[in-house]
């Protein structure tokens, strides 16, 4: 299991830049291809050196994040999907911009609309894991974790972002969420073998180029005419109030300008590229948490059966007594973040830290790992040990508990690229997670290899197998 490894990782990774032993091959290989390959050096035509820090040294505050920009090698990685304009890959006063315009569609007011949408398709997924033809004789449905939670979090975003324009237009659910799977597996994989870096080499028609070109073209034509249905009335969101789509084509800049189609298409499609995956893997690891400390199982089912009694479906009303739940996800996305580090570009030279001074010098690239902050035992009381009490807020006053460091917590990032969607993917885990724990059961299938791995997200490399079956509610 993985916790019995965990303190020998983490001696390993605090004393080197070598992600290896923790599992992040994939991430490993490409880090240390561009702080030794002097080929790529000279490719990229930029001083390419990783430095390895926590984010108490880098300090995510505003003054030293106008130093920063999004490494520039990132950005290749996911423009053949989501676009150049989109919210995670623009940088400066297109940034400002497009962040200023999607900010309030993800202020707790506008998602509450979304809150229908959620319990909808989790209701449907936890329907479909029962359909008796999917159970064996002792009446369990054997199911890998990360598949059905991907595919329920991938078909939330979608139906969120997308509305009835979905369901109207034939199969285009089902069209989007293969292709989007398939094109993202290419990018992927293009980008471990340095193809998508290499902007000659990334137009040659090999390394599942074909994949990524017909995926998006796939993806592009349907959400090309979703667009033009709702603004001709033809499709509505799928809940009570707007959606995100409704936000993206009612949101105006300071000077009363839209968005442009391309644009709209860029950020819808963004929200599903970095909302599925990322949320998908925080419920694996909750669920994993779940399912090998007893005590954390009990209380949470207890607050579920007490705040929604006789298998109710959770609303707004029931979101602020989900006080366990909350504090579950919480310590999850300290122990597991399911984007275990991010990365910035210096672009002005300048020196961080107190005690140990470093002068960083332009186009250095700085990681930040979060794994690491987020299990540090001069930050955090019993560090490695899960512990989801300590975000339990006061029952008076019902605020959360301070955090030992402003920048000691860092599931989401910090600062002005911080996530965007973050209210929306805790208020999406907390219904899913109510909804499987007040519906279901659940049991490890004993024996499996659980060990964290790095893609998209830090995901479990082996997946999870569980036994699901139905609860008497
Ligand atoms: C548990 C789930 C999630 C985690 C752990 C997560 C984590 C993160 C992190 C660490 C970043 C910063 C990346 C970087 O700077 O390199 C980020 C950015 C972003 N996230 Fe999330 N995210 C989650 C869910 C979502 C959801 C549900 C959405 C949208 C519906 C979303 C949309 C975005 C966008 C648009 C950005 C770019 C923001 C900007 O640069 O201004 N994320 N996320």
């Amino acid at each position: 299991m993985v916790d019995e490894n965990i303190p020998h990782l983490l001696h390993i990774a605090q004393r080197s830049l070598h992600f290896h032993e923790l599992h992040m091959n994939a991430h490993l290989d490409f880090a240390c291809v561009l702080s030794s390959n002097v080929q790529l050096d000279i490719l990229f035509s930029s001083q390419l050196q990783i430095l390895y820090f926590t984010s108490k040294e880098v300090n995510c505050s505003r003054t030293n994040a106008q130093n920063y920009i999004k490494p520039p090698l990132f950005n290749t990685v996911f423009t053949p999907i989501i676009g150049h304009q989109s919210l995670l890959v623009a940088e400066g006063s297109e940034h400002e911009r497009a962040r200023r315009m999607i900010n309030p569609a993800f202020h707790h007011v506008n998602l509450k609309s979304m809150i229908s949408i959620i319990t909808d398709q989790t209701a449907k997924a936890i329907q479909a894991l029962f359909n008796a033809s999917n159970l064996d004789q002792s009446k369990q449905k054997l199911v890998d974790l990360q598949i059905e939670f991907n595919a329920l979090t991938l078909s939330i975003i979608i139906s969120s972002a997308f509305g009835s324009g979905c369901e109207t237009i034939n199969n285009s659910k089902e069209v989007i969420c293969q292709n989007f799977g398939k094109v993202l597996d290419a990018i992927v994989y293009r980008s471990l073998i340095m193809v998508n870096q290499i902007p000659l080499i990334s137009k040659l028609p090999f390394w599942k180029k074909d994949v990524v070109d017909i995926g998006t073209r796939m993806i592009a034509e349907l959400i090309d005419k979703i667009i033009a249905d709702r603004r001709e009335g033809r499709s509505t969101s799928l809940s009570s109030g707007a959606d995100l789509l409704d936000l993206l084509l009612s949101a105006v800049d300071d000077d009363g300008h839209p968005f442009t189609d391309q644009q709209i298409k860029d950020q819808a499609l963004t929200f599903v590229l970095a909302g599925s995956e990322t949320t998908g893997t925080l419920m694996v690891w909750i669920f994993y948490i779940l399912m090998t400390h007893d005590d954390v199982l009990q209380a949470c089912r207890e607050e579920v059966d007490r705040v929604l009694p006789n298998g109710i479906e959770p609303t707004n009303e029931h979101l602020n007594e989900l006080i366990v739940c909350e504090a579950i996800i919480n310590e999850t996305l300290r122990l597991y973040p399911p984007a275990p580090h991010f990365t910035r570009y210096c672009i002005r030279e300048h020196t961080i830290g107190t005690e140990r001074q470093l002068r960083i010098p332009v186009g250095t690239t700085v990681m930040i790992n979060s794994y690491i902050v987020h299990r540090r035992s001069d930050l955090w009381s019993r560090s490695l040990e899960f512990d989801y009490t300590r975000w339990m807020r006061d029952p008076k006053t019902g605020l959360k508990p301070k955090l030992p460091h402003p920048f000691a917590y860092l599931p989401f990032a910090s600062g002005s690229r911080n996530c965007i969607g973050q209210n929306f993917a805790l208020l999406e885990a907390k219904m899913m997670l109510a909804m499987f724990v007040q519906r279901c059961n659940f049991e490890l299938v004993p024996g499996q290899k659980i060990v964290p791995d790095f893609k998209l997200a830090m995901y479990p490399k082996y997946g999870i197998l569980v036994k699901f079956s139905s609860r008497q509610i």
